[in-house]
């Protein structure tokens, strides 16, 4: 029998089971099917998925993360704040602010800490793609997909698609509370124009700097948050003038709230909570 030491952590309700790698010797050839089993409420310990705290040869730390069907993600907003808040109280890092390498590249990483403990986390996502080619999709692989029409279970939506390092596609839909996100959702997710799949959200702008969403996640169905969807939301929101650039946006989530800005220079500002639910030790055995 295997085993690994875990901490469970949440950043809005969006859970994740995390491993050490610095401490723990796990086979890359298990990871999506720890994803699954970890994730299992029934004979796992229940999450959204999985998430790696990793070495790193150009940050002081790397995370990789894997939904709970085992596909691997290049991104999570909610899991960057857990992993900092991780690296920050376990001293794999010794400042307040420190890059983290994720497969879609590097972000920047600032604690704000409250009695000695990592209470909010701002991370820089960096900058948005917004071609076609870059979210992937098909059509013309230059043009942007800003309030575009698309048909999906033979209706019409008028669509925004935004890649902050993972695809999303947004819906702006007149009440969150009846947002078809458990039915459209994984219509649109595995969308053949979208050959990587996509993150579909589902936004009622509220006011000026004020988003409710729901979301449908790529390889997790619902989730009570998505950071790089929040991201996502607000960068379409600019787009489409609903919000302005240089402005923090409050997105309210189903698990809770978070601060968002796409600053002026273009870089999207994330901020919100990471919380430690558990720790303990997990048992697999596989051949
Ligand atoms: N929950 C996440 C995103 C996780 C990955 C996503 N489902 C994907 O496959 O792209 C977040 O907080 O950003």
């Amino acid at each position: 029998m295997k085993s690994f030491q875990f901490t469970k952590m949440h950043g809005l309700g969006n859970n994740y089971i995390y491993v050490n790698m610095f401490k723990e010797n796990i086979d890359e050839k298990d990871f999506s099917q720890i994803a699954i089993d970890v994730a299992n409420v029934h004979t796992g310990i229940g999450s959204d998925g999985l998430i790696l705290i990793c070495p790193s040869d150009v940050a002081p730390v790397k995370m990789r993360i894997f939904n709970n069907d085992g596909s691997e993600g290049k991104n999570c907003g909610n899991g960057l704040r857990c992993v900092a808040k991780y690296a920050y109280e376990h001293k794999i890092v010794d400042r307040i602010e420190f890059p983290i390498e994720t497969l879609s590249g590097i972000v920047h990483a600032k604690i704000c800490e409250e009695n000695d403990k990592v209470k909010q986390v701002t991370v820089d996502m960096g900058i948005p793609a917004l071609t076609k080619k870059e979210i992937p999709m098909s059509g013309n692989h230059e043009s942007y997909t800003i309030n575009e029409i698309m048909t999906f279970d033979s209706k019409e939506y008028a669509v925004t698609a935004v890649s902050m390092g993972n695809p999303h596609l947004i819906f702006y839909v007149d009440s969150i509370k009846n947002a078809p996100v458990t039915t459209l959702g994984p219509i649109v997710e595995k969308d053949e124009r979208f050959p990587e799949s996509v993150n579909v959200e589902f936004v009622e702008v509220a006011g000026e700097d004020e988003l409710h969403f729901r979301v449908w996640e790529r390889g997790s169905g619902v989730t009570q948050a998505c950071g790089t969807g929040a991201c996502a939301a607000v960068v379409a929101s600019v787009l489409n003038e609903y919000t302005k650039k240089g402005r923090d946006t409050i997105v309210h989530l189903a698990g809770g709230d978070l601060v968002i800005n796409w600053t002026e220079e273009g870089n999207v500002l994330m901020t919100g909570p990471a919380e430690v639910i558990c720790d303990g030790t997990y048992y697999y055995d596989y051949q």
